[in-house]
């Protein structure tokens, strides 16, 4: 205890009254002495802690050491005011400052101290206050005491407990006084301190968050001179293939035909970590089935009969870039089980290998099916939808966003004069009134093919006007069909004009019937019908699929 420490030391055996008067001035010197060298290292000590609890838990114990308590609590108010925590109280370190059953709630209130007996403590029912009263061994007397700075901020409340019968004699010693300053001092710099570094870190994230929102932005900027269209759908469209890019989850793009399935696909690519990598595109349904799973995962030499040849897979050529798995909804279901298994592990055995082989690629996918659909109809396994479908991508059709007509229309002109060497300078507001009333069943690549034909019957530096837009009749006009309905009409299958009630029902039929009579033609062998009929194979996938005409 501080005030025995300074008696113990005391210079021993003065005699007669000099002496004795002498010996007190030395006396008291040496208290003053001792006193001053104390209150020194009580201070450097203080002033020693960096951090809230280390000065609070500090002070306390140097209080409860100079003055001889049986324990010395610094209550924080927090930043709302409401509350009082004490940290070394463990679950009870919470005095809500609104309940006055414990009495630091109306030492706050009135901002003045108070002293409280043990009896009184005794009564009072408060957990956390009992739990404290406990731990400071149930002393005779608690002088509890508001801290505040000098600008009025109040930062706490000080307990004294002790057995003392009178706290004046303590806490009017200029020791009890000199700490209590400094206490309060170093606390208000500690808060500054904490407050200056709540604002660096939030003016960090600030930062951070600019400068994330600005790379965002950046990347969208770029995207848009691929992934073109103005509308708000499309807008958000190139935000989520900015953050898809960014992850490494599996994405799945749904939209329609012709919708843009394929540029987003690329985009993802593109702006990913992985754009320096390959790229490999495998359109499901442009692969016979027979074909896809020796594609996808390689072969042996002799792994089956004409494979003479070892074949490395398209998933062993993704290693380091994406694999983008185009209409997906027409794999077969035996190979999705095995795909659900590459991309739980990444590893594949090749056909006729005894090794498996590992492939770092992300995967992408895409379809124009509802795949809902197929899942209802046990075509598509659901738990490979949901691994695809981890970072899912919808693309609306093109008549749902007619703001993006003109841009997109302005960016095929473009294309075209850039290929061709010249051609429009650009779409008059009528071709693009015209345009807008069209549903685009095609979406934008049926929208490209009616600009590239309306730039080549438009003059070179000339506006695209409407006639030269050929909406509907793109690929035969009325002579063309005319002649092409003659030809077809012995085809079984094909609608009496005179019966026809449905125009859209009698055309699908129509093509129905022709899909069907060329395979017949071609044996089954759809490249060779799609290319009699000027398609692209997997269109002709499509269109089989969605007339459901089987192979012959
Ligand atoms: N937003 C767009 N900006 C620029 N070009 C686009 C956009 N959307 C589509 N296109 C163009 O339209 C054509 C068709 O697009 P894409 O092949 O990506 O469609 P898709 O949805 O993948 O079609 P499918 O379902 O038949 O595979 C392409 O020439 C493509 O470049």
């Amino acid at each position: 205890m501080y005030s025995q420490r300074v008696l113990e030391s005391h210079p021993a055996g003065c005699a007669g009254d000099n002496l004795l008067s002498h010996c007190s001035g030395i006396e008291s010197m040496g208290r003053m002495q001792m006193e001053l060298h104390t209150g020194i290292e009580l201070a450097v000590a203080l002033i020693k802690q960096d951090t809230l609890p280390a000065l609070l838990d500090t002070a306390t114990r140097q209080l409860e050491n100079a003055f001889g308590l049986s324990k010395c609590w610094a209550l924080e108010l927090d930043l709302s005011g409401r509350t009082l925590h004490c940290g070394q109280l463990g679950d009870a370190s919470e005095f809500d400052c609104g309940d006055f059953s414990h009495p630091f709630a109306h030492v706050l209130q009135t901002g003045k101290p108070r002293e409280l007996t043990r009896a009184a403590s005794y009564r009072l029912d408060h957990t956390g206050f009992q739990t404290l009263f406990e731990h400071s061994d149930r002393p005779r007397s608690l002088w509890l005491e508001p801290l505040t700075g000098a600008d009025g901020r109040t930062l706490g409340v000080l307990a004294l407990c002790g057995d003392h019968d009178d706290w004046q004699s303590i806490i009017g010693q200029p020791l009890y006084t000199g700490l209590k300053q400094l206490l309060v001092h170093q606390w208000i710099s500690q808060l500054q301190t904490r407050d200056q570094v709540w604002q660096r870190r939030m003016l960090k994230r600030s930062l951070d968050h600019l400068h994330d929102a600005e790379s965002v932005r950046q990347r969208c900027q770029q995207l848009s001179h691929t992934l073109v269209g103005n509308s708000e759908a499309m807008t958000n469209l190139r935000a989520q293939v900015v953050r898809a890019a960014s992850s490494q989850l599996s994405v799945l793009i749904q939209g329609e035909t012709g919708c843009g399935k394929d540029v987003v696909a690329r985009g993802i690519h593109d702006l990913s970590e992985r754009a320096q990598g390959p790229m490999v595109v495998v359109n499901c349904a442009a692969i016979p089935d027979t074909l896809l799973e020796s594609e996808l995962f390689g072969h042996t030499k002799g792994a089956f009969s004409g494979a003479d040849q070892a074949k490395e897979g398209l998933l062993a050529q993704a290693n380091g870039g994406t694999l983008f798995l185009d209409e997906i909804g027409d794999m077969p279901m035996a190979l999705q089980s095995k795909l659900l298994r590459v991309l739980e592990s990444r590893q594949f055995r090749p056909l006729g290998a005894r090794e498996e082989q590992f492939s770092d690629f992300r995967l992408v996918a895409a379809t124009h099916q509802p795949l809902q659909q197929g899942i209802d109809d046990g075509l598509f396994r659901r738990d490979l939808f949901y691994r695809l479908s981890q970072f899912p991508l919808r693309v609306i059709p093109l008549r749902e966003r007619t703001d993006d007509l003109e841009v997109l229309s302005r960016h095929f002109i473009r294309l075209y004069v850039e290929r061709e060497g010249s051609g429009p300078l650009g779409i008059s507001s009528h071709a693009l009134k015209r345009l807008a009333g069209y549903d685009f069943p095609g979406n934008v690549r049926e929208l490209r093919n009616i600009i590239e034909l309306a730039c080549l019957q438009t003059a070179a530096n000339g506006d695209i006007q409407p006639e030269a837009l050929r909406l509907d009749d793109l690929l035969m006009d009325a002579g063309q069909a005319a002649s092409a309905v003659a030809d077809v009409a012995t085809i079984p299958g094909i609608p009496v004009a005179e019966e026809i009630r449905d125009l859209k029902a009698a055309a699908q039929a129509f093509e129905a019937a022709i899909i069907r009579e060329r395979l017949q033609q071609y044996r089954g062998n759809r490249a060779q019908a799609a290319e009699s009929l000027g398609l692209p194979k997997r269109t002709l996938a499509h269109k089989c699929l969605k007339y459901q005409v089987t192979d012959v």
